[in-house]
């Protein structure tokens, strides 16, 4: 039978700490015509019906945490299953960094209750199996704490004012056991690990390296 995954283009997701370098890395794939691009929707969370869901996090975790992860799964499953006539789609961040990386940190911190983080993992669970999301490839984009929070610094975005070194090192921890040591959660592809330290200069020699990969077009059939 035809797998629901059968109309999905080849899907690659690019995770990565805050400041690790994902926009960059999508600008460097936006002059390919084969691959539609989608940043993190991160003006709709900053503008949810006139309110900055983003700034009311960073003002009080606790008293957002919840609400700000629901419309974050939302619009990622949005970004997951959102058209294209293009062969590859490539998306910053996904539903699955969304649960593994920030969810989890959230209820490590006691910022979810066990409770706000049981709905979400059932959203999270139904959305895995009966919505359009598969992925293909996974490119993380592997940091230094010290190195992000630099970058976070001088982007200086004004809702990250409070953003600890603390909290980058955990986020990087987390993102280290998912998708370099594989030891936490599943992980839904293969992981393309680059070198995102290096300087702008650079990169986007480290950038190409994965452009075969990338373009790949595989003709196989989703099963
Ligand atoms: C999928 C996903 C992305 C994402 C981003 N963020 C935060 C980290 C950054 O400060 C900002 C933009 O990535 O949003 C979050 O708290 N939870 C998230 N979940």
């Amino acid at each position: 039978s035809i797998s629901k995954n059968s109309q999905r283009p080849f899907t690659v997701i690019v995770e990565g700490n805050i400041g690790s370098g994902k926009t960059t890395f999508l600008q460097h794939f936006n002059k390919f015509d084969d691959i539609c691009v989608l940043a993190e929707p991160i003006e709709l969370w900053r503008n949810c019906n006139g309110h900055n869901l983003l700034g009311l996090l960073y003002e009080d975790r606790k008293k957002w945490s919840f609400t700000f992860q629901s419309y974050v799964q939302l619009t990622m499953l949005e970004q997951h299953t959102k058209l294209t006539d293009r062969p590859i789609k490539l998306m910053e961040r996904s539903i699955y960094s969304a649960r593994y990386c920030f969810v989890e940190k959230m209820k490590q911190d006691g910022l979810l209750s066990h409770a706000s983080a049981a709905v979400l993992d059932k959203h999270f669970e139904w959305v895995k199996e009966y919505a359009n999301v598969g992925v293909d490839l996974i490119v993380y984009l592997r940091t230094s704490p010290h190195v992000v929070y630099e970058r976070m610094m001088l982007r200086n975005r004004a809702e990250e004012k409070s953003v600890s070194l603390e909290y980058l090192q955990a986020l990087h921890q987390i993102h280290e056991d998912w998708l370099y040591h594989k030891t936490i959660f599943s992980v839904a592809a293969p992981v393309l690990v680059l070198n995102a330290n290096l300087d702008k200069s650079v990169i986007h020699e480290e950038y190409m390296k994965c452009e075969p990969q990338i373009l790949n077009r595989t003709l196989t059939v989703h099963t």
